[in-house]
């Protein structure tokens, strides 16, 4: 079987997240769920939420499916790199994306969720595509929706393919010619943490030459921006008029006007450039003439991350076989 279900900007400006149209139960009940390879729990807001805490999402009711089961004693809590979180507890029930179905999938159903998330109207939950091993169920971790579905795809694998300011894809069971061009160049996946963690081979800033250093991150379909070392971060905003580390903002700003270089990241021998166009991710606050950028120090968060940002440069595939990998290709 395969599946293919678009990835949506929320925000017709800045590609601050993506959302997948996912249907939940019998009848069906459809929420827009964010696809993230950082994370391994598929939560959604649901009818146990506090009214409260629901502001314009689209809710999950277990007792309106004919096909949900409580998964009785289990819970789940989860933090995210940002400070947010949500918990509650669990169903399981069917769950469709893009014309895959997996049946018995655990929906964790928000019985609490932070502020940010009541805040954020286009975000309904999560769809955790991380491995298994970071599921926050307890006392029984549950499996992730690619997991579950993984024996019964044609290929073990599903594919990224993010743009800016306008849909994309994840595909699942198959790799689409048609997404990419040339070869796609697979690297080793180190799943130890959990994450999608690979090893860039290095980078450049603008027209300078390319820094062979070894740089290892995760693929993160659920951060907006890219995190990196510090040193990559000065060499890259020392070429940009007017460039501060902002306390206040809590990263690095500059002056809207200014010109900023690309940057170029190495996946084995193949590079990838993202314009300065995407590079400024957007003003402070809106009409602001500070600009924040899209390339950030990750010294704050302990992982380097290579988000959407860095993602929708490419198409991506996250190869979920034995041993597991991941592919990296233009488009
Ligand atoms: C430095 S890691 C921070 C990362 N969060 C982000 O990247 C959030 C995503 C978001 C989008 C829309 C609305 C609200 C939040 N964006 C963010 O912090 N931004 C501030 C800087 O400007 C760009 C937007 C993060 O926590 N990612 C989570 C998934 C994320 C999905 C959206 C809801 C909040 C949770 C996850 O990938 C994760 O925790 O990764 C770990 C490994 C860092």
């Amino acid at each position: 079987s395969t599946g293919s279900a678009a990835a949506v900007p929320i925000n017709a400006e800045f590609d601050i997240a993506y959302v997948t149209p996912v249907t939940l139960g019998t009848p069906p009940q459809t929420l827009q769920l964010d696809f993230d390879s950082g994370s391994s729990d598929l939560w959604v807001f649901s009818s146990h939420l506090p009214t409260s805490q629901i502001r314009g999402q689209e809710i999950y009711a277990p007792n309106k499916s004919s096909t949900a089961k409580l998964l009785d004693g289990h819970s789940w809590s989860i933090t995210y790199g940002d400070g947010s979180g949500s918990r509650g507890n669990v169903y399981t029930d069917n769950v469709t994306v893009g014309g895959l179905m997996v049946e018995r999938q655990a929906i964790e159903c928000a019985q609490q969720v932070s502020s940010s998330f009541t805040s954020e109207a286009h975000i309904d939950g999560l769809v955790g595509l991380g491995f298994s091993t970071l599921n926050t169920v307890s006392p029984k971790s549950q499996l992730t929706f690619f997991d579950n579905a993984k024996g019964a795809l044609d290929s073990p694998v599903f594919t990224a393919d993010l743009k800016h300011k306008q849909a994309g894809t994840y595909d699942f069971g198959f790799i689409d010619k048609a997404k990419y061009t040339g070869e796609i160049t697979y690297v080793p996946v180190n799943n130890d943490p959990g994450y999608w963690t690979f090893s860039s081979s290095g980078y450049a800033v603008g027209s300078g030459n390319f820094s062979a250093s070894p740089i290892s991150g995760i693929a993160d379909t659920g951060t907006s921006l890219i995190y990196l070392p510090t040193a990559v971060v000065t060499a890259y905003y020392r070429q940009v008029q007017g460039a501060t580390n902002s306390r206040s903002y809590g990263g690095y700003v500059f002056p809207c006007s200014a010109t900023l270089p690309s940057f170029t990241f190495g996946v084995g021998e193949a590079r990838f450039t993202i314009p300065p166009a995407y590079m400024s991710y957007a003003a402070v606050t809106p009409g602001s003439s500070t600009c924040f950028g899209g390339l950030q120090s990750s010294n704050g968060v302990g992982i380097n991350i290579w988000g959407d940002l860095a993602l929708k440069v490419a198409f991506v595939v996250f190869n979920g076989g034995t041993p597991p990998t991941i592919g990296w290709a233009a488009k």
